[in-house]
């Protein structure tokens, strides 16, 4: 009686895995490419040079936090300088995200770019910054404030 119990349960959890496998699986490969007009394209390699920095984030994603506060609070960048999207606040956010990654090749959240060059996201801020790269690019964001 508990052999058939522990059958049962082992049977379910198999399932269970193998379903979460095939969905997995699914989305990797069988996904249909999303189809970005060039218009949008167009919109997003606008927005991203319109001014010094441009940061795509979500309002939630602690990555994106990080990156804000190593660019304004830590660095100084004036916000003045920047251009920064909460995707998840905006109406066109997902149309956004898959263009930059179309662009950038980048999907996450943050995408930064300074000076029109795609700089990555929070970790390659973060390798930038330790490297001492980071207050190279920004030398002449921060120059004339
Ligand atoms: N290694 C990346 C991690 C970024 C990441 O995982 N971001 C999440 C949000 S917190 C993301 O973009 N998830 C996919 C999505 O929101 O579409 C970094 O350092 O920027």
């Amino acid at each position: 009686m508990e052999t058939n119990f522990s059958f049962d349960s082992n049977l379910i959890v198999i399932i269970i895995i193998t379903l979460f496998a095939t969905r997995i699986i699914a989305k990797r490969f069988l996904s249909t490419p999303k189809m970005v007009s060039q218009e949008t394209i167009a919109h997003v390699k606008d927005l991203i040079g319109q001014k010094e920095v441009f940061v795509a984030a979500k309002t939630y994603c602690p990555y994106c936090k990080a990156t804000l506060s190593t660019l304004f609070q830590e660095l100084n960048v004036p916000k003045s300088k920047a251009l920064v999207l909460e995707l998840d606040e905006m109406s066109n956010g997902s149309e956004i995200q898959d263009a930059l990654e179309e662009i950038s090749g980048q999907r996450t959240v943050p995408n930064v770019y300074i000076n029109g060059k795609h700089i990555g996201g929070n970790s390659d801020l973060e390798s930038l910054k330790k490297s001492g790269k980071l207050a190279e690019i920004l030398k002449p964001v921060l120059q004339d404030i």
